[in-house]
């Protein structure tokens, strides 16, 4: 591994402790849940991602686990003479081939999934996608406040990455010409996928979602 390779990663690793910290302060970690991810390189295909069954509130910048595009652990070598930076014997977060997918799918530099419970409310009341219209908090996913419903797809749950992988890209809204893509995912009864060029754009989008499934869920308008 290069010195800036080491360094990327340590950055990685710094990033992901900090924005778990965020979340779980927000009440969207609670217990173990949520996983965080940051791609590395794109060919190939690598992502640090929060390792597994950890307190998502506590992690160091060394719980982290590099994976490959199926969500499988990549073996990363340690430097002679160097610390290790990352920590022995950690498994990649059990839904890291979902984030891979994302990441290969949308072009992502950062995934973002958190047990939010309007996420979970609003797939409740929308199983079949959730609709938003004439918001003014559209404009922070990159949409329109105006005149045009963007739909928040929602998925069945499933233990499965790949099965998870599959609906995902089936149900994935990319961007036209005119349109901006819709960077969130529903897991029906678990939770929500955002994500970004980086984390703050993932965290962004995350926090702007659970606000308008928030309004969606108390307001309950079907049309709306
Ligand atoms: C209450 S933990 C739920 C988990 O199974 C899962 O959904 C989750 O979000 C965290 O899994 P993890 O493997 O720690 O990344
Ligand atoms: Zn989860």
């Amino acid at each position: 591994m290069t010195a800036p390779e080491r360094a990327t990663l340590e950055a990685a690793g710094r990033a992901l402790a900090a924005e778990s910290a965020r979340f779980a302060g927000m009440g969207w970690m609670r217990g173990t849940s949520g996983n965080l991810s940051v791609t590395l390189t794109r060919n190939p295909l690598r992502l640090a991602v929060t390792a597994s069954g950890l307190d998502k509130n506590e992690l160091t910048g060394a719980d982290i686990v590099v994976i490959d595009r199926l969500g499988e652990p990549v073996d990363i070598p340690q430097a002679p003479g160097q610390p290790a930076l990352l920590r022995a014997g950690l498994r990649p977060s059990a839904e890291a081939g979902l984030h891979a997918r994302i990441a290969e799918v949308t072009g992502a530099g950062a995934v973002v999934h958190v047990h939010q419970l309007s996420a979970v409310l609003a797939g409740h009341y929308f199983p079949d996608g959730v609709p938003i219209r004439d918001m003014e908090m559209l404009k922070g996913i990159g949409h329109s406040a105006h005149d045009q419903t963007v739909t928040v797809p929602v998925v069945p749950n499933d233990q499965d990455m790949t099965v998870l992988g599959d609906a995902f890209e089936q149900a994935y809204v990319p961007a036209t010409d005119d349109v901006a893509e819709v960077p969130v995912l529903i897991v029906a009864n678990h939770g929500i996928y955002a994500w970004g060029a980086d984390l703050l754009q993932a965290r962004q989008h995350a926090e702007i979602i659970e606000w308008l499934l928030r309004f969606k869920v108390e307001t309950r308008e079907p049309a709306r």
